[in-house]
């Protein structure tokens, strides 16, 4: 605990006689004093280790392990958001300054959706696998078993601190893990507000909350984890990584990168418009891991991106969209000063068509748009995770999807065509995490496919069943009887032996007819 008292004092008073926790004031014209006695609980690395070692032992116990404890689990998540949807809205709002409709379907409406399709699929995610067997082990029957890990931990992000925190602890608990989340430091109110509702529903010999920033996580990578889940930059994913390694304990890094969208002039430029807008400047304002972070389209067709761009981001957001309710503003002043540099490279400031205001006292940034900025620069170089998008004009598409190819794997790759060979050839020859062709970000809201990034933008996937399975050790289990004991397995080895186990093995039906028979 650390203890801070402070005095107010009047020049003239003498006395000095500490009132713990409160206020005395003798006489107000004579002076003032006022000591606060704070208790502030700093989570060293004995709490680290405590609260491992706390919810090993509920894991051992098999607290978790249980279907009914599970989805018990689940449905007080699903309480938090029935109960609570106006805090967290409110929490957003304070953090991010985030608009009402984005955090309640964003937020709070995916996470209802990621709940109850873990509630309505549990028992068959639990249910093991049944599994063919070989000739090699007949008779025999296998299954795969789907065991929890044991103790995980999940460190989330500040861009989307409700769903990114409480998405992953979905995945965990339903696969039957303890779990601890350290929410972002960056969005101070959300991780307040989840640390009080997750200790006020969830079963707390199991599940906890450490807020903090770098030192408290430091602290937690330190301890032993059965899984460690990471959302976040790819800087310090590698730190995470690299923490993870001295236990040999398995991650999944959920970073981000520089997601680009080609845009064919075979396209319905109106839709494409609005969808990137929406994606983009929609979606907290660009900082969102699949905001797209940079358009390719060709030279001759780039004039109708800009103007249409132009047109509907007027019709959105009106004039001035500096005052507009409907956008984010930047999460803080590093990161409006991080942005700001970005803008005002040499060779950059002036390729702005569109934007470029600033006001770092209310922390907000206009949708911004610039044309062919150099490729070196900075704002092409970093993810920008912001309100700014660069258009790069090429040649031809080909020249586009290799500006893609020669640059680190992004964690979404977007193409507008209504052309049925382009969309083909993008999905099979552009490496992302994942593909959408003609939208934007939606794919995250498709619980049957997988998201997670690939090279540069992560490891491991999750989302409906995906974060069942990232949580879980697929287990393989082999029943035998003691039936058919073949003592061709058994020393002493010969010829024939040798030739029927290799006939077996290799399921050559053929030749352990030969062998049986003795042909040779
Ligand atoms: N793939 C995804 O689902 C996804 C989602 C959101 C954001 N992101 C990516 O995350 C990045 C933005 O997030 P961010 O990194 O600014 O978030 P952040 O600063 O909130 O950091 C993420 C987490 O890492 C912790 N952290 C920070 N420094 C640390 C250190 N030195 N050691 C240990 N832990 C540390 C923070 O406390 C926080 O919990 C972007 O690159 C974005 O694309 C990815």
């Amino acid at each position: 605990y650390i203890v801070f008292s402070f005095s107010i004092q009047d020049q003239t008073s003498k006395e000095n006689n500490p009132a713990s926790l409160g206020i005395r004031a003798q006489s107000l014209s004579v002076f003032a004093y006022v000591s606060v006695y704070v208790m502030v609980k700093v989570f060293q690395a004995a709490d680290a280790t405590d609260l491992v070692t706390e919810l090993r032992r509920s894991f051992d116990d098999g607290v978790t392990r249980g279907y009914e404890w599970r989805v018990t689990q689940l449905k007080k998540l699903l309480l938090i958001c029935d109960n609570h949807e106006p805090e967290i809205v409110s929490a957003l709002h304070d953090d991010l300054g985030k608009p009402e409709l984005e955090s309640s379907v964003y937020e709070v409406a995916l996470l209802r959706n990621s709940i109850n399709l873990a509630v309505k699929q549990l028992k068959d995610w639990m249910a093991p696998d049944k599994a063919k067997t070989s000739l090699t082990t007949f008779p025999a029957s296998a299954e795969i078993v789907y065991e929890p890990l044991g103790v995980v931990l999940v460190i989330s992000a500040w861009n989307y601190p409700f769903l990114l925190s409480i998405d992953p602890v979905i995945g965990a608990i339903s696969a039957g893990n303890a779990v601890v989340l350290k929410p972002s430091e960056l969005a101070p109110a959300s991780s307040s507000l989840l640390a009080k509702l997750l200790e006020q529903y969830l079963d707390s010999s199991a599940v906890r909350v450490v807020e903090g920033a770098v030192t408290e996580t430091t602290l937690l990578l330190e301890q032993k984890w059965d899984k460690i889940f990471y959302t976040g930059s790819s800087r310090i994913g590698r730190i995470i990584m690299m923490a993870a390694a001295k236990h040999l304990t398995p991650v999944v890094l959920e970073l981000g990168g520089k997601s680009p969208v080609v845009i064919d002039s075979d396209t319905n430029l109106k839709i494409t418009a609005k969808r990137i807008i929406a994606g983009k400047w929609g979606c907290n304002n660009g900082q969102a891991c699949i905001s797209p972070d940079y358009i390719l389209t060709t030279k001759e067709f780039s004039p109708k991106v800009i103007d249409a761009l132009k047109q509907e981001l007027e019709a959105f957001y009106g004039k001035n969209p500096m005052e507009s309710k409907d956008m984010s503003r930047i999460v803080n002043s590093n990161h409006f000063d991080r942005l700001s540099k970005m803008l005002e490279e040499k060779e950059v400031s002036d390729k702005i068509v569109y934007g470029g205001q600033k006001n770092r006292d209310k922390l907000k940034i206009a949708p911004t748009i610039l044309v062919d900025v150099p490729l070196d620069s900075q704002i092409m170089s970093e993810e920008i995770f912001g309100p700014l998008l660069p258009i790069i004009t090429l040649n031809n598409l080909e020249e586009c999807f290799d500006v893609i190819r020669s640059r680190p794997k992004p964690l979404a790759a977007y193409l507008f065509t209504q052309n049925q060979k382009l969309k083909e050839r993008f999905a099979l020859t552009v490496s992302a995490g994942g593909i959408v062709v003609n939208d934007i970000a939606v794919h995250l809201a498709v619980p049957t496919l997988p998201f997670g990034g690939v090279g540069e933008s992560g490891m491991g996937s999750y989302h409906g069943k995906f974060s069942f399975d990232a949580f879980s050790h697929k287990k393989a289990v082999l029943y035998k009887s003691f039936i058919g004991d073949a003592a061709i397995r058994y020393p002493p080895y010969s010829t024939g032996k040798l030739r029927l186990l290799k006939a077996l093995v290799n399921s050559n039906i053929l030749e352990i007819f030969r062998v049986i028979l003795g042909l040779s």
